[in-house]
């Protein structure tokens, strides 16, 4: 799905995702491992208020699972429960409904002790555009789908899932949209696939996650364009790329889009292996 930069659309998804929420205990909140800050909602925590949320790392096969580690470590500290999944292979899921039981265990026991009978849980899943939502859903769905229109307190006509006994899940997500202030976040959503190429400079990005490897994953960048060394400029370094991937345009000289090109499909491809691209360190002034 493109992401539509409107106004208008951004006010409609909000407005939609707040009507939905009425009827869930909790929210799953579907980000992308290899970049849990840049592909959250910034308007997500303002628009729940003080329902509970499940950070679910999703894509978790992709993600360098060292950083995984101390993502969950971080969230843990701000006192987010968040767990890694990777709902491709149906990876992790069977946390999900543990990990929902243990952040409403308050709210349970205080239905009990009023005598009120316990219920599964409800949830649903938010997340931005290609993060995998639909995926998620579909492997708790298997053929578990459930029309409930006389439950009271459930709007007629809404489709829940269930997901064993004790987790009902809105079968239809919701929808937001990345934060876009920062550069870098533009960046990172491009290499992951989540925002369209065509609204970014291709050689920007290139550019971006060429620097990031020299910083971070020296090793694979030499190992994945047979380097000895990096070169310190990045003229060089686009120069013995496109070279080696014959990017040449006619006369011999290195094209430097088809070299960005090729650059950006191999971190999506994970030619360079599973890789974090948010860094704790890196957060200054967003609040997961
Ligand atoms: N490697 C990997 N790929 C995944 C995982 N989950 C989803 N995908 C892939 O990510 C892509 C997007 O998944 P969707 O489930 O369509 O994402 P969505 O959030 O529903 O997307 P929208 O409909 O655009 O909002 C698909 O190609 C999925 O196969 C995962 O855990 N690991």
């Amino acid at each position: 799905m493109a992401i539509q930069w409107f106004p208008g659309h951004m006010a409609k998804a909000r407005r939609e995702v707040t009507e939905k929420l009425k009827m869930v205990d909790i929210v799953f909140e579907l980000v992308d491992a290899r970049i849990p800050v840049s592909s959250a909602n910034p308007m997500l925590q303002e628009i729940i208020r003080h329902k509970k949320r499940l950070i679910l790392l999703n894509k978790a096969d992709m993600a360098d699972p060292e950083w995984t580690k101390q993502w969950i470590q971080f969230f843990s500290e701000k006192n987010h429960k968040a767990i890694a999944i990777n709902s491709q292979e149906g990876k992790g899921l069977n946390h999900i409904v543990k990990s929902a039981q243990e952040l409403l265990q308050e709210e349970r026991e205080r239905r009990k002790a009023k005598g009120i009978k316990p219920r599964a849980i409800r949830a649903m899943i938010i997340g931005i555009p290609n993060v995998g939502k639909s995926t998620l859903i579909n492997r708790l769905a298997k053929k578990n789908i459930a029309k409930t229109g006389n439950t009271p307190g459930v709007t007629r006509g809404q489709q829940w899932i269930k997901v064993g006994k004790d987790l009902e899940l809105l079968d239809t997500p919701g929808i937001l949209w990345p934060k876009f202030e920062h550069e870098e976040t533009g960046y990172k959503l491009a290499l992951t696939g989540a925002i369209k190429d065509s609204l970014l400079n291709m050689q920007d990005i290139a550019v971006f996650a060429l620097r990031f490897l020299q910083k971070h994953y020296p090793e694979r960048l030499k190992r994945r364009y047979r380097l000895d060394a990096i070169p310190d400029g990045i003229v060089e370094l686009f120069d013995h790329i496109g070279k080696m991937r014959g990017c040449l345009i006619s006369g011999g000289e290195v094209d430097y889009e088809k070299t960005a090109e090729a650059v950006i499909m191999d971190m999506r491809m994970q030619k360079l292996g599973a890789l974090t691209l948010d860094r704790p360190e890196d957060i200054i002034d967003q609040d997961p």
